[in-house]
């Protein structure tokens, strides 16, 4: 069956539907929408003007000078009686759901706008002369008009939505690529020169006008990049919190303090916690996002749990499309709370340390291992059939039964697994191939632990 490309089932639905209706009635709905294509253009935009959603995205003066224009010329172009190409009525359309993307005009807007126009024109069409059944007619034609004018437009605007955010994404990535440990004590060391630069001009003897952090190295930094590697982490906002502090009460009452030549230390000494302060919070941001960015869980320095997705998705659609099976174990070790209480956190810390040593050892480079709960791993296990995985599980239950794991003052102490497999069977959606692997795994558990269970 051959497969139809967007804009020919735009083409084909767009003939169709102008089949449907007789000329007389096309004829009477674009003159009319003809003649009122200002009023309308002026409803439309008077509501969106009057939108807290939609203020920000347009003026008065952009609609005046251009906005009112092009839509008089959208509605007449998508009503008009001659024969246009309909492939070229959908680049159209496509090109405005583009432009929209690019102002990053929230679709549902878009769409909302759409609703506002069908009814203004469906209540001219009221006026006229249309007998009953031709109005129903008229009326249905407008409404398909714009929904395949819309469907259109949201095609292109995802697509494009999609590319802008995928550029955002890309520039971050450009940006995280910096050798973001050295990023780290380069800030540390541009807000140190900043606040020596403060103290030594306070410390001079004019005691006025500091220099502002916005302006230092330091300042430029946080007002143009941090938000970009760091989105919205809220160590960001206090950070901001802290230094609008510093310079609008902590620095002037510093001075004032110093001109009337009264005891500055206390002063002084809340300039330098807050300094301090901001240097913590950056720091704490750095190393956070410098464990989650690597990918991998500190601890265990396995990998994150939140990379998980696109690791099954990648690995379903190469099952799907080239026949190449994968599986999964899901692997907790038993009784691991009594490690904790008979031997303290750190050894609990240790044995997990051991576990995912011995769980790396036992699988190939090309299989992912996740940390995936608190003491469980996961392992995506690529390449490989139903009975081969299970073998590998049991390899594992069986290393971790036969060796001992430190736990801290030189002692050791007696480990063991419980693991629940799932191999790829043909379903789509990677949630699924977890929680079989997970009824097994709960299967394995409940009939005794140090088990490996294959789900159904
Ligand atoms: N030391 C340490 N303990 C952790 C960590 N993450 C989770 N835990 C502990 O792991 C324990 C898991 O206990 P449970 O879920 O009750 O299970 P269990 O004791 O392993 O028993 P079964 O799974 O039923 O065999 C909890 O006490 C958690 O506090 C960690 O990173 N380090």
């Amino acid at each position: 069956m051959i497969k139809h490309s967007k804009v020919e089932d735009f083409a084909a639905d767009w003939q169709q539907l102008h089949q449907q209706v007789p000329e007389s009635t096309k004829k009477l709905i674009c003159d009319t929408v003809d003649r009122y294509a200002g009023d309308l253009a002026t409803q439309f935009y008077d509501y969106m003007l009057a939108d807290k959603e939609a203020n920000p995205f347009i003026s008065h003066d952009i609609v005046s000078q251009r906005l009112h224009a092009s839509m008089q010329g959208w509605l007449r172009e998508l009503f008009s009686v001659q024969q246009h190409d309909p492939k070229e009525i959908y680049k159209y359309q496509c090109h405005v759901g583009v432009v929209h993307a690019r102002i990053q005009m929230p679709i549902s807007l878009v769409l909302r706008g759409s609703r506002l126009l069908k009814q203004a024109i469906t209540e001219h069409l009221v006026e006229t002369e249309l007998d009953r059944a031709k109005l129903v007619q008229a009326t249905r034609f407008v409404s398909e008009v714009m929904e395949l004018s819309m469907s259109a437009m949201t095609d292109s605007y995802v697509i494009n939505v999609g590319k802008s955010v995928r550029t955002d994404e890309s520039y971050r990535m450009f940006a995280l690529g910096q050798n973001m440990l050295a990023e780290r004590e380069r800030q540390r060391a541009a807000l140190s020169e900043w606040a020596q630069h403060i103290l030594l001009h306070l410390l001079g003897d004019e005691g006025t006008g500091v220099p502002e952090m916005k302006h230092s190295e330091f300042g430029l930094w946080l007002q143009h990049k941090a938000s970009i590697i760091f989105h919205d982490a809220p160590e960001l906002e206090r950070i901001r919190v802290c230094v609008e502090k510093l310079e609008r009460t902590l620095l002037p009452g510093l001075i004032e303090k110093r001109r009337n030549g009264g005891n500055a230390r206390e002063a002084m000494r809340q300039v330098e916690a807050d300094i301090g302060e901001v240097k913590f919070l950056l720091t704490g941001l750095f190393d956070r996002f410098i464990e989650v960015e690597s990918g991998r869980d500190s601890l265990t320095r396995l990998l994150n749990r939140r990379y998980l997705p696109t690791i099954l998705m990648r690995e379903l659609a190469l099952a799907r499309n080239s026949d190449v099976p994968f599986a999964i174990l899901l692997l907790d070790i038993d009784h691991f709370k009594n490690i904790n209480d008979t031997h303290g956190h750190d050894s609990g810390d240790m044995v997990l340390q051991q576990a995912s040593d011995l769980v790396t050892s036992s699988v190939r480079v090309g299989d992912f291992i996740f940390r995936y709960g608190g003491e469980e791993l996961l392992v995506v296990l690529v390449e490989i059939g139903r009975d081969q995985a299970l073998q590998v599980a049991e390899t594992i239950r069986e290393r971790f039964a036969a060796e001992p794991m430190r736990v801290g003052d030189g002692k050791v102490m007696q480990v063991t697994v419980s693991i629940g497999v799932a191999a790829y069977n043909g379903h789509p959606d990677y949630e699924r191939i977890v929680k079989d692997a997970d009824d097994a795994l709960y299967r394995a558990k409940n009939s005794g632990r140090n088990r490996c269970e294959l789900a159904d």
